[in-house]
């Protein structure tokens, strides 16, 4: 397995952090039953985001128990780094295909759930949870082909790999994507219990409007419908434990949005935006409707944030640079990360094969993967 360290925030602003060499050199004291630890063939890549720093050991289901040391082994090994703030070592169990891993993820479970500094429970808490799923966070965009979906697949792959049982449901029923970008269209089986099972791709449980209506035929329905089309896909559907479901909003700020944020019970929200003005005033009007229902925003990521030229690698800021970190300062919630404009990033998706997939190990990977730790951040009590 190949082991690659990049910290994108340090690349970005040049901050002086933790180095590889020295997570690899903590950890090759560790020892493992296959011998020392960075020579086991078990590390994934080890993501560092300023002085954080977490990476997973992929072992096989009947593994686990043994390894478990050996986790809380390199955890302390790392966390005796200088510099090293906090460090985060996930185990998962790699099963049978499809199978999400074993959870550590770290995230109170829905029920215990409170607005932050909020005494009252929260909004989330007032509407019935979903059973076996401890936090539910809703992707959304104030306007269309923004990159939202593009986005919540990527990040629920991300967030995957820090070692969670994640889900993604995809709940743009105005035009579905996530078929596409997971290549498949089957249709759902049901349970013994007549209750829809996701289809299991990539690690990820995955439910989809697209898997259930005709992809070919508009689908024009009023706000109501859609609310309830949503949440029978959310509690219809056997979605097993889950540590997080990520919901694909519909986008846009209209009614049915709305209602669907009142009515989804949501951890929180992550706006996705290009940098141009005009889509910055639609992201500001997504997060005033999640202000508005008591959604707490866990922050905005700026997507197609520049062009990098594949060829000589000069970079354009195409729509600007930067407007969705100002906006975010400004309006006081988290910048999780920027995401460039990459050939790569709409080829993969289109074909089937996202590019936390095709290429685990590459800067686009990266800059998902840094942005599903800030997150991960966001989501711990
Ligand atoms: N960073 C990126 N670089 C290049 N292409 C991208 C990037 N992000 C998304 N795309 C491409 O842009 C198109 C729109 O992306 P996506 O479907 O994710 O947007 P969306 O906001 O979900 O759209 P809608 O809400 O209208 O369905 C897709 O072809 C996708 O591959």
């Amino acid at each position: 397995m190949r082991r690659e360290l990049v910290c994108l925030w340090c690349l970005q602003e040049n901050i002086v952090s933790v180095t590889q060499q020295q997570i690899l050199e903590s950890l090759s004291k560790v020892p493992s039953p296959r011998g020392a630890l960075t020579n086991a063939g078990v590390l994934s890549a080890i993501t560092i985001v300023k002085d954080k720093v977490y990476f997973a050991i992929n072992v096989d289901a009947g593994e686990v128990k043994a390894w478990e040391p050996v986790r809380a082994q390199a955890e302390a090994a790392v966390r005796a780094v200088p510099g090293v703030a906090a460090v985060m070592v996930a185990l998962t169990a790699e099963r049978a295909a499809g199978a999400a891993p074993a959870p550590r993820s770290g995230i109170a479970p829905a029920s215990s759930h409170r607005s932050p500094g909020a005494g009252a429970p929260s909004p989330m808490s007032r509407q019935a949870a979903i059973p076996g799923v401890n936090a539910v966070i809703a992707v959304a965009s104030g306007k269309g082909g923004v990159g939202k979906s593009t986005t919540a697949i990527n990040l629920a792959l991300g967030l995957r790999e820090l070692g969670l049982r994640v889900g993604l449901l995809d709940a743009d029923i105005y035009g579905p994507s996530v078929p596409k970008l997971i290549g498949t269209s089957a249709r759902p089986e049901l349970d013994d219990n007549r209750r829809m099972v996701p289809l299991a791709k990539f690690g990820l449980a995955v439910m989809s409007i697209g898997f259930l209506i005709d992809p070919d035929s508009p689908v024009v329905w009023r706000a109501p419908m859609v609310v309830s089309a949503i949440t029978q896909m959310l509690r219809d559907v056997d979605w097993g434990e889950l540590d997080v479901l990520v919901v694909d909003m519909p986008p846009g700020t209209g009614d049915a949005q709305l209602t669907l944020a009142q009515n989804v019970p949501l951890r929180g929200a992550v706006i996705v935006s290009t940098p141009q003005d005009l889509a910055l005033i639609d992201a500001r009007r997504g997060l005033a409707m999640f202000t508005k229902v008591e959604v707490p925003v866990l922050g905005i990521v700026e997507n197609m944030s520049y062009f990098q030229c594949p060829h000589c690698g000069t970079r354009s800021d195409i729509f600007g640079h930067g407007g969705a970190r100002d906006e975010a300062e400004r309006l006081g919630v988290p910048f999780l990360g920027e995401i460039p404009l990459h050939m790569d990033i709409r080829a993969t998706s289109d074909a089937g094969t996202p590019v936390m997939v095709s290429d685990p190990q590459g800067v686009h990977a990266m800059a998902y993967r840094a942005i599903a730790v800030q997150l991960l951040d966001q989501l711990r009590p």
